[in-house]
């Protein structure tokens, strides 16, 4: 296959098992570059399990990842994000102790191609800081800079691992469930900061406001026990009935997937009530 013709992220019938529990269960997906897909799902199909086989946090029982044309199913996660999948994880990460500067400052470090002799020489340094800077002003944090992180309301922190996660300029982004517990002001801001992504950076969102997941994905994958009940276009799915039995708890047409014109009022799926 061509360079541009292969998928970015390839997924080929990927289990993962705990025991006698199939988290994951021969699930295949491929993703072009530039893709913005969303996870959704049950509690506890899988989703979470899912993007840490992909980060690399955890090791699927069988299957292959392919990234790029490359295998990766055994890379460790420390080169995956060198090669550029990024994440941001369900609760904030962030250092509370240090300023939201000197966290995305670290996670810039980080994906510096000479870390060990990054800190070494000021001109570095400052360049560090700058990008650090403007990525903190990408998701509207500049003012806050030099506040600790810890200091910060929980959108802010969500925020900031955002602009840290983007810090390493990722090819793909891992996102789980970037709008949990934010305002509604927050993820509009949310909105527009993944709105304004490059073209050719990816994202795959695990996300429980339909609404959030209608207005910024193309395509949808829906797990349910860990298996791929349906995937592909968002409108498509998200409209199937067999997704609005398993998931989103409606049979009627009371769900409109068509966008935020029909559906601003933040819904989140029924199962969410049971958490
Ligand atoms: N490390 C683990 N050991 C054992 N079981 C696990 C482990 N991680 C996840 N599971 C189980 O795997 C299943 C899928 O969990 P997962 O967190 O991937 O679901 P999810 O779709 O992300 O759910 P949620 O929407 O609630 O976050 C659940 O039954 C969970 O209890």
């Amino acid at each position: 296959m061509s360079p541009s013709t292969r998928p970015l992220l390839s997924l080929d019938r990927l289990t993962r098992a705990y025991g006698s529990l199939t988290a994951v269960n021969n699930v295949s997906l491929e993703l072009p570059a530039g893709a913005r897909h969303a996870l959704i799902g049950p509690n506890g199909a899988g989703k979470t399990t899912l993007l840490n086989l992909v980060a690399g946090t955890d090791r699927p029982t069988a299957g292959r990842i392919s990234w790029d044309g490359e295998d990766l199913t055994r890379t460790a996660p420390a080169r995956r994000s060198r090669l550029g999948i990024g994440r941001s994880f369900q609760h904030p990460i962030g250092i509370g102790e240090l300023s939201a500067l000197e966290n995305v400052v670290l996670a810039c470090w980080r994906h510096h191609p000479e870390r060990r002799a990054a800190w070494r020489r000021a001109e570095r340094l400052r360049r560090l800081r700058a990008t650090a800077l403007e990525q903190l002003d990408a998701v509207g944090l500049a003012d806050v800079a030099h506040r600790p992180a810890g200091a910060l309301s929980h959108g802010q922190r969500r925020m900031l691992d955002l602009a840290a996660a983007l810090a390493g300029r990722p090819r793909l982004l891992l996102l789980d469930e970037p709008a949990a517990g934010l305002t509604d002001r927050d993820i509009e801001r949310l909105l527009e900061v993944l709105g304004r992504l490059p073209e050719d950076v990816a994202f795959v969102l695990i996300e429980h406001h339909i609404d959030v997941v209608a207005q910024l994905v193309d395509t949808v994958s829906v797990l349910v026990e860990g298996t791929m009940l349906r995937s592909g276009p968002t409108r498509e799915v998200l409209s199937h009935p067999d997704v609005r039995t398993a998931y989103l708890g409606t049979t009627a047409d009371d769900v409109d997937p068509g966008g935020p014109e029909t559906n601003t009022g933040g819904e989140r799926v029924a199962d969410e009530g049971r958490r």
